[in-house]
């Protein structure tokens, strides 16, 4: 089943004089429940696009389809909507609100979304029941990460989508963090993207793509998927 459709998309970030094309006509189908890795150098596209699906920023040419319905038609309001009931995002940086605990942070979210998980049943999930009363200075840069995730799936959303959810820890406490990230796509059935540098990820993905200078350069499926623990880099 297909979840995104983007057809043609381009992406043009105007500064003064100068036109900097992050997208130059992106064509992609996303499937539903399978874990894909966008791997590029940077300055590649690979955020531009990754924003563009998650309704936080539009293309400057193209359409992009979510579940049957074409997201490039939608105003602001519905855009904000749009994010609230499907998307979840995780960013490098864990944006965490240093003056409520992991709790709190979760239930941030948990208060706004319809149907959602109770902030203690997320952060359980991430293997957190037992720091949810910690502050986001009392927890290592892991923990911080994993709080994160489970503010993103606390809504159940459809999507989750990752934006370098490694890219500031270090190895082992990267491969707990995507162990997390695994057992939320496969759990919950989440079409999961990550974005990464780090081309060891890919070996976890049902399908690679790398981005090149805007556009797709090519897409590999994996036949036979590593678990996040069993990565080596
Ligand atoms: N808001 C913006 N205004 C102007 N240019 C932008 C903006 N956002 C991104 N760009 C430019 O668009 C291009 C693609 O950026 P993007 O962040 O999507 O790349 P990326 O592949 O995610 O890079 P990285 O791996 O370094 O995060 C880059 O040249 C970048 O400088």
């Amino acid at each position: 089943m297909i979840v995104f459709k983007a057809q043609g998309v381009t992406k043009v970030y105007h500064m003064g004089e100068v036109q900097v094309h992050a997208l130059r006509g992106v064509d992609l189908e996303l499937h539903h429940g399978e874990f894909v890795v966008l791997l590029g150098p940077s300055g590649s596209g690979k955020s531009t696009l990754l924003n563009i699906l998650g309704g936080l920023d539009v293309p400057s040419n193209g359409s992009i389809t979510y579940a049957q319905k074409t997201l490039t038609d939608y105003d602001d309001a519905s855009l904000t909507l749009y994010r609230r009931e499907n998307v979840g995002f995780v960013f490098q940086f864990y944006n965490l609100i240093p003056s409520l605990t992991a709790r709190e942070n979760v239930a941030l979210i948990t208060e706004i979304a319809n149907d959602a998980m109770s902030p203690e049943e997320a952060l359980d999930i991430v293997g957190l029941a037992d720091r949810m009363n910690h502050f986001p200075s009392q927890l290592s840069g892991g923990e911080q990460q994993r709080v994160a995730i489970a503010r993103a799936i606390a809504k159940k959303p459809n999507v989750l989508l990752c934006d370098e959810p490694t890219g500031a820890l270090d190895v082992k406490t990267g491969s707990l963090v995507l162990d997390v990230i695994e057992h939320v796509n496969k759990t919950l059935g989440t079409t999961t993207v990550v974005i990464t540098h780090n081309a060891v990820i890919s070996e976890m993905a049902d399908r690679v793509i790398y981005i090149s200078d805007g556009e797709i350069a090519k897409i590999e499926k994996n036949h036979i998927k590593k678990t996040a623990k069993d990565l080596v880099w």
